[in-house]
């Protein structure tokens, strides 16, 4: 466990960094610092592992004043990602993730020996391993660097923007492996982010950070976008708080409908009327883009079914959220979101109004909940007194 007490950083030029910083980071959890620039993120961060000073108060770290501890050991427990990965130039990716554990005392065969087994770990292609950082792409390099941080084993690991610098696609990728790779380490995460997607995305928990370095509200994230603290917390998480406090509702109980399909040898003896919509599939069911009647004119006119079908919109299958579902059927030019099988099949559709509705369900089913309990603390009172 983590803890900030009362924790206050002043630069000498007289800026606040963090005001009063009162934190508890629960052994195991993936906490996110977020908040804007300046804000006093990275300063909270680099104070656990004494790259920075607190000018006041104490932080904790299983109950340890970590101000009496060596650094240099209290660092060994701790791996630290940044952005860009921070990697050493003119070593290869394997003796990159083999610092740590040599400084710490192991032969360097024993330390590459466990980095390969740790790069495989982050899911990097291992023929990567003798290469130099500038010979990888950024999302490749952020892989190393999480690799490195993990080399060692430490209980605790920190990460200031890890994934900023890479491009969007590749960022859902990094932490999409992030995930999964705390579902099987359970480490203590400290996690900084400037962006509220990201944070509510990866954390059990987040804590909100405002101007002059002052913690606003350390939640759960659907705490956050549901109930914000403050008016800046609200500002923060944005006007679009509510779309994103889909994505911890279940799309499970959505009702999917048969969609018109057909594969493209069946699309000569399709007959379409004006703004119908038809999902072209592969043999095997998978989807291919939707085809309306200009699509299939065009197709008898000869063009290729590239040429003639609209792409189609995200996908969604086992597991989804009513926030994926939703986009699902908002970017899907038929307005039907398509869900698929774990084969990548189609089995089924829904369209917007369905995703609203069973949000409406689910929050009546809720207020229910919460009336039902509000009924028996009465009850209890009452035949208490
Ligand atoms: N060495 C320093 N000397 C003086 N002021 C500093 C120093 N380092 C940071 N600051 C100031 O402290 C405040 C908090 O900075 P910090 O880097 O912790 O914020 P942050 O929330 O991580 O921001 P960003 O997202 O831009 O990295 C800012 O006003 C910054 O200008």
């Amino acid at each position: 466990m983590i803890e900030f007490a009362h924790v206050t950083k002043q630069y000498p030029d007289g800026t606040t960094a963090v005001d009063d910083l009162d934190l508890r980071i629960d052994a195991g959890s993936f906490t996110v610092f977020v908040g804007p620039s300046g804000c006093g993120k990275t300063t909270s961060m680099r104070m656990i592992n004494r790259m920075i000073t607190p000018t006041s108060g104490t932080i904790l770290v299983d109950g340890r004043d970590i101000s009496t501890l060596d650094a240099v050991q209290l660092r060994l427990g701790m791996g630290y990602v940044i952005q860009n990965a921070g990697l050493l130039p003119h070593r290869t990716v394997v003796d990159n993730v083999a610092t740590v554990p040599v400084l710490r005392g192991d032969s360097r065969r024993e330390a590459r020996r466990a980095a390969l087994d740790v790069l495989e770990r982050v899911g990097l292609d291992l023929s990567l391993a003798t290469r130099y950082p500038a010979q990888l792409s950024g999302g490749q390099q952020q892989r190393v660097g999480v690799a490195r941080a993990l080399a060692a084993d430490p209980p605790i690991l920190l990460m200031d923007e890890p994934f900023s610098a890479v491009d969007p696609v590749v960022r859902e990728d990094l932490q999409a492996e992030m995930q999964r790779l705390q579902a099987e380490l359970n480490k203590t995460i400290v996690f900084v982010t400037h962006d509220i997607d990201e944070a509510v995305k990866l954390g059990d928990r987040i804590a909100v950070f405002g101007r002059g370095g002052r913690l606003q509200q350390y939640d759960a994230p659907q705490r956050v976008l549901a109930a914000p603290a403050t008016d800046f917390v609200a500002e923060f998480v944005g006007r679009d708080r509510g779309y994103r406090g889909l994505s911890f509702r279940g799309a499970e109980d959505v009702v999917l409908h048969d969609i018109r399909t057909s594969t493209e040898a069946g699309l000569s003896e399709l007959r379409l009327q004006q703004g119908e919509w038809v999902l072209v599939v592969t043999d095997a069911g998978a989807p291919r883009g939707w085809i309306d009647v200009t699509g299939v004119e065009s197709i008898r006119a000869g063009n290729s079914l590239a040429d003639s079908t609209s792409a189609g919109g995200s996908l969604f299958g086992r597991g989804a959220d009513l926030r994926q579902a939703l986009d699902s059927a908002i970017s899907s030019p038929s307005g039907i979101g398509v869900a698929v099988n774990e084969a990548g099949a189609v089995i089924g559709g829904i369209d917007a109004g369905e995703v609203i509705a069973q949000l409406a369900e689910q929050r009546k089913a809720e207020d229910q909940a919460r009336n039902s309990r509000h009924f028996d603390g009465q009850h209890v009172e009452a035949t208490d007194r």
